[in-house]
């Protein structure tokens, strides 16, 4: 997150008060917030968590005279330690005014810390007790208590956690409100180990109740692609098999395991970011118009996608680890875990058979980018010679500095017939100056506050997926 450059606005198109917030479904809710981290010691609660809920915070989403935080995790802290902890990811790296190190200070007041272990009571019952003190006192003015419980956990620990919330932790409040519990990736790592875990939250919690994040979701150009196919007239012919060659979704870290190695050693490339995050962004790239924007008809598209796609042919799989990745500590010396993977997926179905999806994902490569190439065919009877220029492409780029841009064929500007490869280019640095974009966990977070669960994993989505034997 780009601390340096956070400014406060209330975002009232971006509201639950808007025209597709309302189609989606959502209602606005005041009353006492509790959102609770748990793992708050580790590294996704301090970089992406915190931050991304400093920021809601920045911009009047979570009201101080409503909102408290809890972070729990076992390692023994006060709550000043957890804040010193987390300073240094709310500050701007670049240096920040007083008005910037006031707001911190006041966000950070607003964080508890309660240390207990996952799998015991004594814990939780504290826990329970610091969240009704806090909904007690805010009570006193609205009477509707939502507590909401992120899991910034290793998912081996998400059966006794959710165990301990259900038995400890539940929203009491008689006057409404609800109890909501936000479950982070990798689900399992294969169908069995999926469905297990499935089981076991599905036993304690509804459906509605859970919310399992993929951050890809979250992306501001992931959420524009419903956006761009179905609300542009260009794209609504072209979008099928009998105009597109291929489409490409690439991702690329130009950094290693970077301190996680023992997490990423169990799982690999295609677990980490293949099946989840790519698999995301095909079914956005290649679903069907959904019949409206509620969650469930979107999801519903997805989830036919993920039906359709064949099982995957071994010569279509290339695996790579790269140099240097069993030098890290935490990486057992005989890992043959891929760090690069190249798979083609086809989609069996009237729009796209025939058309390669090729996903690439890679860490520790010389540059960091998350794109997705769809390339048009030919033109038939090409009468410029122009083939050799290039096909036409749409490129959306995911980050870094998100653009849309199309790759044409036009006259070389000047006396002569000649033709070269242009763009027509939508770089989001330029056309959208002055605007921040969210980071995709706050934006995700907030869904999860409105009870928003268009941009999450549905069960049977996670199921269907699990089943490509990755
Ligand atoms: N880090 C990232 O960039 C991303 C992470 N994720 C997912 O988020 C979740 C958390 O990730 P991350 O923060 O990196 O993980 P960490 O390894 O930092 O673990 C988070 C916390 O969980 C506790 N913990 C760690 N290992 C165990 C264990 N074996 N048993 C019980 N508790 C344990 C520790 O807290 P304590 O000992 O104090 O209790 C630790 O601080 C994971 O599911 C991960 O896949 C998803 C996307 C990106
Ligand atoms: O989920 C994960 O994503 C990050 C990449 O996220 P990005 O938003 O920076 O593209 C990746 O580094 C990590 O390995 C993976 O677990």
């Amino acid at each position: 997150m780009e601390t340096s450059e956070w400014h406060i606005e209330r975002r009232s198109s971006f509201g639950s008060e808007s025209p597709l917030a309302r189609e989606a479904g959502n209602v606005p809710e005041t009353g006492s917030l509790s959102i609770v981290v748990l793992g708050a010691s580790g590294d996704l609660a301090k970089k992406k968590t915190f931050p991304a809920l400093f920021h809601l915070y920045l911009q009047g989403f979570l009201p101080p005279d409503e909102v408290h935080i809890f972070g729990y995790a076992r390692t023994k802290i006060s709550d000043d330690e957890l804040r010193n902890r987390l300073r240094g990811y709310l500050v701007p790296k670049k240096g920040a005014s007083p008005q910037q190190l006031e707001d911190v200070e006041k966000f950070l007041q607003l964080i508890k810390y309660v240390s207990g272990s996952y799998d015991s009571e004594d814990g939780f019952r504290l826990l329970d007790k610091e969240i009704s003190e806090h909904e007690y006192l805010k009570n006193s003015v609205e009477g509707l208590s939502r507590r909401l419980f992120y899991l910034a956990l290793p998912p081996s620990v998400y059966p006794s956690v959710c165990k301990m919330i259900k038995t400890c932790c539940m929203n009491k409040s008689d006057l409404g409100g609800w109890t909501r519990v936000v479950v982070e990736k990798p689900f399992g790592k294969d169908l069995e180990s999926a469905e297990e875990l499935s089981t076991e939250i599905g036993k304690l919690f509804e459906e509605p109740q859970i919310y399992r994040i993929d951050h890809y979701l979250g992306k501001e150009l992931v959420q524009n692609l419903l956006v761009l196919r179905f609300a542009n007239r260009f794209f609504l012919p072209l979008w099928n098999r009998d105009n597109i060659d291929n489409v490409q979704i690439v991702f690329r870290e130009d950094f290693g395991t970077d301190g996680r190695g023992g997490y990423f050693d169990q799982y690999g490339i295609i677990r980490d970011i293949i099946q989840n995050h790519l698999l995301q962004v095909l079914c956005l790239v290649a679903m069907e118009k959904p019949v409206s924007l509620r969650p469930e008809h979107i999801r519903d598209e997805k989830v036919k996608v993920l039906e359709s796609v064949l099982p995957i042919n071994d010569d279509e799989v290339v695996l790579g680890q790269y140099e240097g990745y069993k030098d890290d500590p935490t990486v057992p010396d005989e890992s043959n875990t891929p760090t690069f993977a190249t798979v083609v997926l086809r989609i069996h179905n009237e729009r796209w058979e025939g058309v390669p999806f090729i996903l690439k994902a890679g860490k520790a490569l010389n540059s960091r980018k998350a794109e997705i190439r769809v390339q048009f065919k030919d033109v038939p009877g090409d009468i410029f010679k122009c083939k050799k220029q290039g096909r036409n492409e749409c490129v959306i780029r995911l980050q870094p500095s998100e653009a849309i841009y199309m790759k044409l064929t036009v006259k070389q500007p000047g006396l002569e017939m000649s033709t070269v490869q242009s763009e027509l280019d939508l770089s989001y640095g330029q056309r959208y100056q002055g605007v921040t974009i969210p980071e995709a966990y706050e934006r995700l977070i907030l869904d999860t506050i409105r009870g928003d669960q268009q941009h999450f994993v549905r069960r049977d989505e996670l199921k269907v997926r699990s089943l490509h034997a990755w």
